[in-house]
């Protein structure tokens, strides 16, 4: 397993400077008497150049953690630090970051070349500069040759795109993304998210996106931060969080998983075993920093996608356990068979249709379950 290395310690001389850090960010809002613990300690280094998610449900501090960066608000303990510098009482239009919103919130008596150029002449830039960098960030945007038209005259999709250029053509240090696909469909989100990485990866901005879509984070980002209820719950690769979710929340938040449990019977070598009799046995690798015993109980889950479905009882070391076959789904590229396990679970599991024959197993069936152990992973004492 490769887990993302912790950050360097801020006094480490040998270190890159980050883009942006946040360090012990806490905010607490208080309305009508109450207080609201938004973020509640929230530590992370993101390096220049990278494209970096947010990721969680309504109201898990997200927009506040952005909001913090960019200095719509200050923090209520803890320090932002961008690009090496403590940024406390800076004030947005200072800190060298730009935001794009959900609204582009682009002016709409302006045509898509003033829209871009706005920022550029607010600050004085000469005419045939202004020219240029537009033209080049039009080009980047794929909008060349859509200059005159007002924002009515064109789709969501290339609305977005002009905001998007309006937000980077004064080349800041790093760009804050506020669920900016939210107003569209989906298949123009899905061809958006290519197209935003794509254009971050050109312009080779530090780009922080904030989304509650963990397909959207999965796609883009080269590094996640799972949010839950102000915190932190894990941090990582799109994949070290698909394949190696570190608590529960996460595991149900991204994709689909199956939560399976029992008690340990035996833990050697790096690895425990729980097994149902003669109904099956689960293996899962133990990683660090979790405690497990024989005699208690443990969690693990596994993804639909790692589980392979057959009549005979599975041979060897894998993972197996019996089922029935409760519902069947044909979805063209899968199928998914929903199946109550004997260890009381029901799980998902996804079949890709690689061929064109028929559904190995039909409603009411009773099939073995089985998998590499290395595709369990453990979460911990059930809840
Ligand atoms: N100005 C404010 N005053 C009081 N409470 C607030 C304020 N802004 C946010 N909150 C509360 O702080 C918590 C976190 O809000 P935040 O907007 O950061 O969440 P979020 O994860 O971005 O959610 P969403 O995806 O819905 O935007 C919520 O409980 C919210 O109600």
């Amino acid at each position: 397993m490769t887990e993302t290395q912790p950050a360097p310690a801020r006094d480490d001389p040998g270190r890159a400077v980050p883009a942006i850090e946040l360090t012990g960010v806490e905010k607490t809002y208080h309305a009508y008497g109450e207080a609201v613990a938004a973020v509640r300690g929230v530590d992370l280094t993101i390096a220049q150049g990278e494209f970096f998610s947010l990721l969680g449900p309504s109201g898990c501090g997200k927009t506040t953690t952005m909001r913090m960066i960019a200095g719509f608000e200050e923090p209520t303990a803890g320090e932002v630090y961008l690009h090496g510098s403590s940024v406390t009482g800076v004030p947005a239009n200072r800190r060298d970051v730009n935001m794009v919103f959900q609204s582009y919130a682009l002016f709409p008596h302006m045509n898509v070349f003033d829209n871009v150029a706005f920022g550029l002449r607010r600050r004085g830039v000469g005419k045939a500069d202004v020219k240029a960098r537009v033209g080049e960030m039009l080009e980047i945007v794929d909008l060349t040759g859509r200059e005159r038209r007002r924002p009515a005259e064109l789709s969501g999709g290339q609305q977005q795109r002009v905001a998007l250029a309006r937000a980077l053509v004064n080349r800041p240090r790093a760009l804050l993304l506020d669920e900016p696909l939210g107003a569209l469909d989906l298949k123009l989100r899905q061809a958006m998210q290519v197209e935003l990485k794509r254009i971050q990866r050109e312009v080779g901005i530090t780009f922080v996106y904030v989304t509650h879509d963990q397909g959207e984070a999965l796609t883009m980002s080269d590094r996640i931060a799972v949010m839950n209820d102000g915190l932190i719950e894990q941090l990582g690769t799109p994949r070290e969080i698909y394949e190696h979710p570190a608590t529960r929340f996460v595991a149900g938040f991204i994709g689909t998983s199956n939560l399976l449990g029992g008690e340990v019977a035996e833990v050697s070598g790096g690895g425990a075993v729980i097994s149902y009799g003669a109904d099956g046995r689960i293996e899962v690798p133990v990683r660090d920093g979790l405690a497990v015993a024989a005699g208690e109980r443990l969690e693990l889950t596994v993804r639909p996608e790692k589980i392979g479905i057959g009549t005979d009882k599975p041979a060897g070391d894998l993972c197996r356990v019996r089922g029935t076959v409760t519902e069947v789904v044909y979805l063209g590229t899968s199928t998914n068979y929903n199946i109550t396990t004997s260890t009381g679970a029901d799980v998902v599991v996804f079949l890709q249709n690689a061929t064109n024959a028929d559904d190995i197993a039909v409603r009411g069936d009773g099939v073995w379950l089985s998998w590499d152990p290395r595709h369990s992973y453990a979460i911990g004492a059930p809840q």
